[in-house]
């Protein structure tokens, strides 16, 4: 039997270098992104994770390094790798006073997408704009013009997209239902490109990098970025959060205390040392009428995230 041939990954890259002046904004970046994937950027504002996107997919041209992107080369072939992408950017403008459909109609014309209406069509059909077709997008809720935006973006039915930010001040259910969205797409081997600064979009992709200030610290799946964190985590319940934290800030051990409700999450990476400055509140001491309870837990994405911006510094300012 022959075996089948392996699919190359969507985006291969190496050593990636991008200056801006004399401010290296993107540090020997190199990443492998399986095609039908969706990777995600995260990391501190300002730190690099546009920029990086746009050097994978030769929308910008690097300083160094090399690879290749829906296996064109970065460098020499970006027209051809453009004409593959979707890119709906931060600030995606719309003719406010044009409808639904007439913006994607304006959209398409304006790149030539063949078989025009028929696209239109079915990218009204597939977001679920149908209904909505004659309603001027000015009027649209901020869940809507997501819709369109990416209705816009897949017109010309790209192999890559590219999301940066997509649902900044996006009600939880439409993010939920673009997010579905998304998953379809890559369910139908598009590969998908996000920034984002949500966890819990964060734990929807496959895959996530992190970068700060230009250096990307951790990259895999999610489980895994959490697991190799090293970052040790106890859960406090019950009693007065607030003081107990004040109590704990600054002790060794204590890199991380963060206040969830009427819980602590409260994280390190020496368990002994964590331990040991938990002791006075570990066995159940009362306080304002309730026993507290310390349990060990595995960290959140967030504590693993604020962990990293913690141990990175901005060598940006
Ligand atoms: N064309 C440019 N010329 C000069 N500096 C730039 C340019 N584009 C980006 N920068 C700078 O490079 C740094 C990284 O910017 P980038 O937009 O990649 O960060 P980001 O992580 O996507 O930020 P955010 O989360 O705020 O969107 C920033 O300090 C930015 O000001």
């Amino acid at each position: 039997m022959t075996p089948t041939p392996a699919v190359p990954p969507a985006i291969d890259v190496r050593g990636l270098v991008k200056r801006f002046g004399t401010r290296t904004v993107v540090n020997d970046v190199s990443i492998r992104v399986g095609q039908g994937q969706i990777y995600g950027f995260l990391g501190p504002n300002g730190s690099g994770k546009t920029t990086t996107i746009r050097l994978l997919c030769g929308l910008l041209t690097p300083d160094a390094g090399e690879g290749t992107c829906l296996g064109l080369d970065i460098r020499t072939q970006s027209a051809a790798i453009k004409r593959q992408v979707g890119y709906m950017t931060q600030k995606f403008s719309f003719w406010e006073d044009l409808s639904i459909a007439e913006n994607l109609d304006f959209v398409a014309r304006m790149y030539g997408v063949p078989d025009r209406r028929r696209k239109v069509a079915a990218a009204l059909e597939r977001l679920g704009l149908g209904n909505r077709r004659a309603q001027l997008a000015g009027e649209l809720s901020g869940g809507w013009k997501q819709r369109l935006a990416l209705a816009a973006c897949i017109l010309h039915e790209p192999k890559l997209l590219l999301l940066d930010e997509p649902t900044a001040g996006v009600d939880p259910k439409a993010r939920r239902e673009f997010w579905e969205e998304i998953h379809r797409l890559a369910g139908e081997g598009l590969t998908v490109l996000v920034s984002t600064h949500y966890m819990d979009e964060a734990e929807r992709c496959h895959e996530i990098a992190y970068i700060a200030y230009g250096t990307l610290m951790v990259h895999g799946p999610v489980d895994r970025v959490v697991a190799e964190s090293g970052l040790r985590t106890r859960l406090v319940e019950g009693g007065d959060p607030r003081r107990i934290a004040a109590d704990l800030e600054g002790k060794p051990g204590v890199e991380m205390v963060a206040v969830f409700g009427s819980r602590l999450h409260v994280s390190g990476t020496d368990a002994a040392a964590l331990d040991a400055a938990l002791k006075p509140w570990m066995g159940g001491p009362w306080m304002d009428g309730q026993a507290v309870r310390v349990v060990e837990t595995e960290p959140t994405l967030e504590d693993v995230f604020i962990h990293l911006m913690n141990r990175s510094t901005d060598n940006f300012s």
